[in-house]
């Protein structure tokens, strides 16, 4: 590393144009950091990490991003952690929104900037690895006296950004150490690894997004071509191209004598303008086919390998550049329970405005219907949320209900532990108390848990003093409160105290977004066994026809008996457990066949069976 004066001295020629041996994208930065940002080398600026508001911002914009890159992210941080590395996702904007490091280190990694939230916009920190590829669009290596900023100079990083389905640059991944006694040489595995990162995450976002289209993939050889291809496409039913990989822009923009930023002239063209290759023959290059048979030819001639992979079903998501500004009434944990269902959205809308509210909130639902889902993502939504303590009325014996949610005083009763416990209320001191099942709490505590409401502060049994308590309660009851005061089993002052800011949660059946839930649920159990899995069409027929008289705990826990019996990825209806096929029962059937005007054919196609499996169904059926 050269001193601090050489380092300026460095630059000074180079502004004046003298020929450098730095790399060039690294010299095209520092001519912009003096003549665009008018930075001073001289000026030493520390490392500036955004305000948690701002990160939280960010991290909600990004929340997409963050979810389809996590696997390729897992799988280089294992790569890259036994060398002191530190991984940073930033956004588009250069603020890191994930990281992955040793926690040991994170006070010198704050000081470095190699931290959530460390914003590395190049007009602000001078030339660094997450700036430079922002501006330039390349992988970059910024090796210690690379980094313009004398302050920065300790550091090596290489960075790769990652661009949407469209071209639109959307983040970098960048791995950074604090310190590296090498020389830049060393730093080239570090740059292939998140060049090869950055298209996975890329793949990642395509595949998430071309579930409606074809799934192309191109590589020069027939090797990994599967599981880490060069390039990928999206083809739609008709041949046109829906989306690709900045890899594939790049390749294919020159092909037909594009320039690199008017790649997105392809979106929408017609595949046979690049390949002999349309829609109809696309099922040619599917997987399984020998390499010799997945030659992809342009003009005649063999260009690249390819292997095609054909339309899932479910609706495209995918990691797009955020708007400018964030839904500023829908924090990212409520926005996440709705697929666009209206009553859910309108739920969410109205959670989060409770959330900014120190209001009881009382959540009313069928079985299943994500209760406790919701009220951790009204808490998670508050701006200090604290701890959240979970409390089952209907589990807890009732003679143990109210030590376990007021505690006692030491010496309370016999059989108490000799010094007190802390009660339930009293942990969720300063965050949410969750009392599922309300309707289940004795009258007798229904008196004490109005005091607590109304007093803010808790007498533990056997206690002579109380003591204050802030606590934001969420109650859930599966059954209407009111049916329970006109039995006398539910004092009416606590009714009404808890029953001005409700939330009622459909059944799973009355809701619209049963695809994009069902696609979120597999999402999260897919991320968790580190596999894709996407539902054929006659099984998201065959689930949505079901009457879920468990919710969405039974749509959960019919996907995970699924994707334990699938071939991944395609679940198909042999995989769905049996009670789900039992609602295509006489019942069924016959109001399907109604809704298909009759035409056995048409059912049939619905169902993904023949016709014939349609009319010995329905003959069975309707002779029992
Ligand atoms: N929006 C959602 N996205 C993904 N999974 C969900 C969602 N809502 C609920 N679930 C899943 O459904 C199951 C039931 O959710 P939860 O326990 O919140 O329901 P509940 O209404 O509180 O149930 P109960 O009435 O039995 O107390 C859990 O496995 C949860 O992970």
């Amino acid at each position: 590393m050269s001193s601090i004066s050489a380092h300026l001295k460095e630059i000074e020629n180079v502004a004046a144009g003298r020929p450098s041996s730095r790399d060039g994208l690294v010299v095209n930065s520092w001519l912009r950091c003096l003549n665009e940002y008018r930075l001073d080398p001289s000026q030493r600026g520390n490392a500036y990490i955004v305000p948690g508001a701002k990160l939280r911002e960010h991290q909600q914009q990004a929340e997409e991003l963050i979810r389809i890159s996590r696997a390729a992210l897992d799988h280089l941080y294992e790569q890259v952690a036994g060398h002191n590395y530190v991984l940073l996702l930033s956004d588009a904007r250069g603020v890191s929104v994930a990281h992955y490091r040793n926690p040991k280190l994170d006070p010198a990694l704050r000081d470095a900037g190699l931290y959530l939230g460390a914003d590395w916009a190049e007009d602000r920190t001078g030339t660094c690895a997450v700036g430079a590829a922002l501006v330039s669009r390349q992988p970059i290596t910024v090796h210690q006296d690379d980094h313009f900023d004398p302050a920065h100079i300790g550091l090596t990083c290489s960075a790769a950004p990652v661009f949407d389905t469209l071209g639109e640059l959307v983040a970098v991944v960048d791995i950074s150490q604090l310190r590296s006694a090498v020389p830049r040489s060393s730093q080239q595995l570090a740059r292939h690894l998140v060049i090869a990162t950055a298209r996975r995450v890329e793949l990642a976002n395509l595949m998430s997004q071309a579930e409606g289209h074809w799934l192309l993939r191109l590589s020069r050889s027939p090797d990994f071509i599967d599981s880490d291809p060069e390039a990928a496409l999206a083809v739609d039913g008709d041949g046109r191209i829906r989306g690709m990989t900045h890899a594939a822009f790049t390749a294919l923009s020159q092909r037909i004598g594009l320039t690199e930023h008017s790649g997105t002239a392809l979106i929408g063209q017609p595949i046979d303008t690049l390949f002999d290759l349309d829609a109809d023959t696309l099922d040619q290059y599917r997987r399984g086919q020998s390499a010799r048979d997945r030659i992809l030819y342009a003009g005649g001639q063999p260009r690249l390998f390819a292997s095609a992979e054909p339309p899932a079903t479910r609706a495209p998501r995918t990691i797009r550049r955020p708007v400018a500004e964030p839904r500023a009434d829908m924090p990212a944990s409520l926005a996440r329970l709705t697929g666009g269902d209206e009553t859910m959205t309108r739920l969410a809308r109205r959670a989060a405005r409770f959330a900014q509210r120190d209001l009881p909130v009382l959540i009313q639902g069928e079985t299943g219907t994500g209760k406790e889902v919701l009220a951790r993502a009204v808490h998670a939504a508050r701006s200090h949320p604290g701890p959240f303590v979970a409390v089952n009325c209907a589990a807890i014996p009732e003679h143990l209900i109210e030590s376990e949610l007021f505690g006692y005083a030491p010496n309370a009763f016999t059989g108490a532990a000799r010094g007190g416990k802390r009660g339930l209320i009293e942990a969720a001191h300063g965050g949410t108390l969750f009392l599922d099942e309300i309707g289940d709490m004795p009258l007798a505590l229904q008196s004490r848990l109005l005091r607590v409401l109304a007093e803010r502060c808790v007498t533990p049994v056997g206690a002579l003093e109380s003591r204050p308590v802030a606590i934001h309660l969420i109650s859930a009851t599966h059954a209407p409160l009111a049916d329970r005061v006109a039995r006398g089993e539910f004092r009416e002052d606590l009714y009404y105290r808890l029953n001005a800011a409700v939330l009622k949660l459909p059944p799973l059946r009355e809701r619209a977004d049963f695809d994009a839930l069902a696609d979120t649920i597999l999402d999260e159990i897919g991320a968790e066994h580190g596999e894709r899995y996407q539902l054929s069409r006659a099984a998201r027929r065959r689930l949505a026809a079901h009457h879920w008289p468990g919710n969405v705990r039974e749509l959960r826990n019919a996907l995970s008996v699924a994707t334990a019996l699938c071939e991944p990825p395609t679940i198909e209806v042999d995989d769905l457990p049996d009670e789900i096929g039992a609602s295509t029962g006489r019942i069924g059937l016959e109001a399907q066949l109604a809704e298909c005007g009759g035409n056995v054919s048409e059912l049939a196609r619905r169902l993904g069976v023949d016709r014939t499996t349609v009319h010995r169904r329905l003959k069975r059926l309707r002779t029992h």
